[in-house]
């Protein structure tokens, strides 16, 4: 089955009109998850990635396995007051609120190349947030990728409106 099949759609989840794209049907599924991983390192294997951020939480969980297969560390880019050590902070929209991101100060050193992933990219607040706080520390973001994009809520323009740029794996659009 093809990744974008194996995704599945909660009308009204967490508040009405919004169509959730859950990707826990796709990570229970030992061939979707392989496709996922196995995408994305063909992809950058070859890059010379210092690091992987990963967002909290569903960036987590690809985030790591890619790094891992990558040969490289993994950063946390976390919600607020959730890092125990000293942090730079970053205030975000999301689709459905607002939140704070941050990072560890001392996660990317000056000059290191790296991968932005999450699950998911809907205004691309969130992932905007995480490349501001990648930039801060002196990394230079290679590429933000996401497991899904939505185009209709204008993201992956965002992202490349600021001189960022991205990937997806599948894409809901007018869905
Ligand atoms: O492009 P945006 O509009 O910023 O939205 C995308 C973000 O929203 C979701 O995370 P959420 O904040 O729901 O947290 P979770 O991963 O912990 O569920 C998703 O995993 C992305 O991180
Ligand atoms: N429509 C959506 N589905 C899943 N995660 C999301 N994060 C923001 N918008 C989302």
């Amino acid at each position: 089955m093809t990744i974008k099949s194996l995704i599945r759609t909660i009308p009204d989840y967490p508040k009405p009109g919004v169509q959730f794209r859950d990707i826990t049907t796709l990570l229970k599924d030992a061939d979707g998850l392989r496709q996922v991983v196995d995408a994305l390192v063909e992809r950058y294997a070859d890059a010379n990635i210092d690091k992987v951020v990963g967002i909290e939480s569903r960036g987590f969980i690809v985030g790591a396995a890619v790094a891992y297969k990558l040969g490289v560390g993994f950063v946390p880019v976390r919600k607020k007051g959730k890092l125990p050590g000293d942090v730079l902070g970053h205030d975000y929209a999301l689709e459905y609120g607002t939140d704070r991101v941050e990072i560890h100060s001392d996660a990317i050193c000056p000059d290191e190349t790296v991968l932005l992933l999450d699950d998911l990219i809907a205004t691309g607040g969130t992932a905007e947030a995480a490349a501001v706080l990648i930039e801060k520390l002196g990394g230079q973001v290679l590429e933000c990728a996401f497991i899904v994009g939505l185009p209709d809520l204008g993201g992956q323009q965002r992202l490349q409106a600021l001189g960022y740029k991205t990937f997806t794996l599948c894409e809901f659009e007018g869905e």
